[in-house]
């Protein structure tokens, strides 16, 4: 792939692209109760996110993680019907760690973190299969009357069509966040650099520092 088809990003700009996130969701009084960071790429963002939506007084926000993988290739050719299948799901919520008033997303305010939205196939996957389970727990435990509030940050958008859709409750409310949408080439991100040097040098020039 030609150099300038691909995107650097440095460790220091991903942290202030949290920083400017964070500052937007705390202005707009929507400090999340937990974090869920989709594995592997939302890890570092969530947990930097997390440090700059620390506010006196209150607790360090929980993160908890995600599995998401996408199966490269199915060998089918009808993405609508296979979008279901293309995720596969390696690991859950769990609350078992948490305290009992913490028992489930009922009523809570949820962020989502990943690193891209690319074809948005993994966060559609993401909010639908938390939209569903909380509604099965809210039958369960006969508290329909509480509002769960799901939102979405992700360092970078890619500026291209869609495989999957998002709730328009969400994108209509500015509920889903990407602190910058970019144009549909290779990001490459610190985290798999071979010489980060290098890297943060590549980045630099290309003013994502
Ligand atoms: O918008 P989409 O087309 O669904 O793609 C975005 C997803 O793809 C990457 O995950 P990947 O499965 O490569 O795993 P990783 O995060 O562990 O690298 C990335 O971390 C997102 O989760």
């Amino acid at each position: 792939m030609a150099e300038n088809e691909r995107m650097y990003i440095s460790y220091n700009n991903i942290h202030k692209l949290c920083q400017g996130v964070a500052k937007h969701i705390l202005a707009r009084n929507e400090r999340p109760d937990i974090i869920i960071a989709i594995t592997g790429g939302g890890m570092i963002p969530a947990r930097i996110i997390r440090s700059f939506l620390k506010t006196k007084g209150q607790k360090n926000i929980p993160i908890q993680a995600i599995g998401l993988s996408l199966y490269e290739d199915l060998g089918l050719d009808n993405s609508v019907e296979t979008i279901g299948k293309e995720v596969i799901r390696t690991q859950w919520l769990d609350f078992g760690a948490l305290n009992q008033h913490f028992d489930s997303l009922i009523g809570k305010k949820v962020l989502i973190v990943d690193e891209v939205d690319d074809t948005r196939t993994t966060l559609h996957y993401a909010v639908s299969e938390l939209e569903k389970e909380i509604a099965e727990q809210q039958k369960v435990l006969n508290r329909m009357s509480e509002e769960t509030v799901i939102s979405i940050f992700v360092l970078h958008n890619k500026d291209k069509p869609k495989r999957a859709g998002l709730p328009d409750s969400m994108m209509n409310s500015g509920r889903y966040i990407a602190a910058q949408t970019v144009p549909d080439k290779w990001l490459c991100y610190p985290w798999d650099a071979e010489d980060i040097e290098e890297h943060t040098m590549l980045a630099k020039a290309q003013g994502h520092d």
